[in-house]
């Protein structure tokens, strides 16, 4: 079958994976990602954004549900799947006494239908330094280098495990806007990162992830709408909280106060906002630091991981009993990368 055929280009269903000595990482994932779509999966440190995308490339096969990448098993069928995508990984490990230009050259000796070296390099904002030797290259340009290096071979389905680390903010602009121009010629990328922002400016859609389940996901604005927008503003002279008409009227749903600064939280920020400025109007007073925002993802992501944390705590003493395990074998803690290739 074509494989443009197929409207979900990764298809995760029920997806898990458990490492040596037991401890489950993933733990019944599912999600979907078109083709031409930009996914982001986030999620606070070792909630399995690696394990996942690492079933995802083919390096491990599952411990249960499945994945599929282009319409194939990614592990079993990593032949098909492999020359289609383009892996940029946290840490690429380059010989650093190549040069970049020698490195692309090197790479494209093992990927079929290559770009030109010099054209992968300007894509990537490194055509000046290509004569450059790889150990003399800042982190930023390393993260370029493992960008173009995952961009070779015209790639179908783009993994990006967090590729701006590193970068410098005009560096980061210059990466998403790549980024994107990829995406808008049809290519699905699937990207992790810990940068809020950056999915909130790149994701078509996005899940967050706390220890191995899936706590929230949908486009950035969904994922947000689901908080409160906040209005803060300090308490004219003279004048008590008190002295505000009653905050249930003007839709606040909780508030808290430092000193004289107020901090209402709503989820129907215009019809709250609009009384309020109208009653400090007819009070004829000024609201000094008065500021009205909508929830960041950023807001969004922290109140969810809280939620999914109390939630966790709180869940059947099975599961507890399998983070005990993982915590007494070291494996909480994020310290085995090197092995987990070989997970079960
Ligand atoms: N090889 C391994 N053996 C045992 N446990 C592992 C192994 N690799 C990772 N883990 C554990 O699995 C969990 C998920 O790790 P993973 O690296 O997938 O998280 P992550 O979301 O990518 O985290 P980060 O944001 O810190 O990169 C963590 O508790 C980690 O300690």
């Amino acid at each position: 079958m074509d494989m443009n055929q197929h409207e979900h280009v990764i298809e995760v269903t029920d997806l898990r994976r458990v490492y040596g000595g037991g401890f489950e990482a993933v733990r019944g994932i599912t999600f979907s990602v078109d083709r031409g779509e930009l996914f982001a999966l986030l999620g606070t440190n070792g909630a399995g954004k690696t394990s996942t995308v690492e079933l995802l490339e083919g390096l491990a096969p599952p411990a249960g549900g499945s994945a599929r990448v282009l319409g194939h098993d990614p592990y079993e069928e990593r032949s098909k799947v492999r020359p289609r995508i383009g892996v940029m990984l946290q840490e690429g490990g380059f010989p650093s006494e190549l040069t970049v230009s020698e490195t692309v050259r090197m790479w494209a000796g093992c990927t079929s239908g290559a770009r030109p070296t010099g054209e992968a390099l300007e894509l990537v904002g490194l055509g000046r330094r290509s004569g450059v030797r790889v150990k003399q290259l800042s982190g930023g340009e390393k993260r370029r280098l493992d960008l173009a290096l995952a961009l070779l071979g015209r790639p179908d389905v783009l993994f990006l495990d967090e590729p701006t680390t590193g970068l410098d903010a005009e560096g980061r602009q210059e990466t998403w806007e790549l980024v994107r121009e990829l995406r808008d010629g049809g290519t699905t990328v699937l990207l992790t990162t810990h940068y809020l922002a950056e999915a909130e400016e790149l994701a078509d859609r996005l899940a967050i992830l706390h220890e191995g389940r899936i706590a929230a996901s949908g486009t950035p604005a969904e994922v947000t709408a689901s908080q409160p927008s906040r209005i803060t503003f300090e308490l004219p002279d003279n004048y008590f909280l008190g002295d505000l008409p009653p905050l249930a009227e003007l839709g606040v749903t909780d508030h808290d106060t430092d000193g004289r600064t107020v901090r209402l939280r709503t989820h129907e920020l215009q019809r709250t906002a609009t009384r309020l400025l109208l009653w400090a109007e007819r009070a004829r007073v000024e609201l000094r630091g008065l500021d009205v925002r909508s929830a960041s993802l950023e807001e969004a992501f922290l109140r969810i991981a809280r939620e999914a944390a109390g939630t966790s705590a709180s869940s059947s003493g099975a599961e507890m009993a399998t983070d005990a395990q993982g915590s007494r074998d070291g494996t909480k803690a994020g310290n085995a990368k090197a092995g987990k290739g070989t997970a079960a």
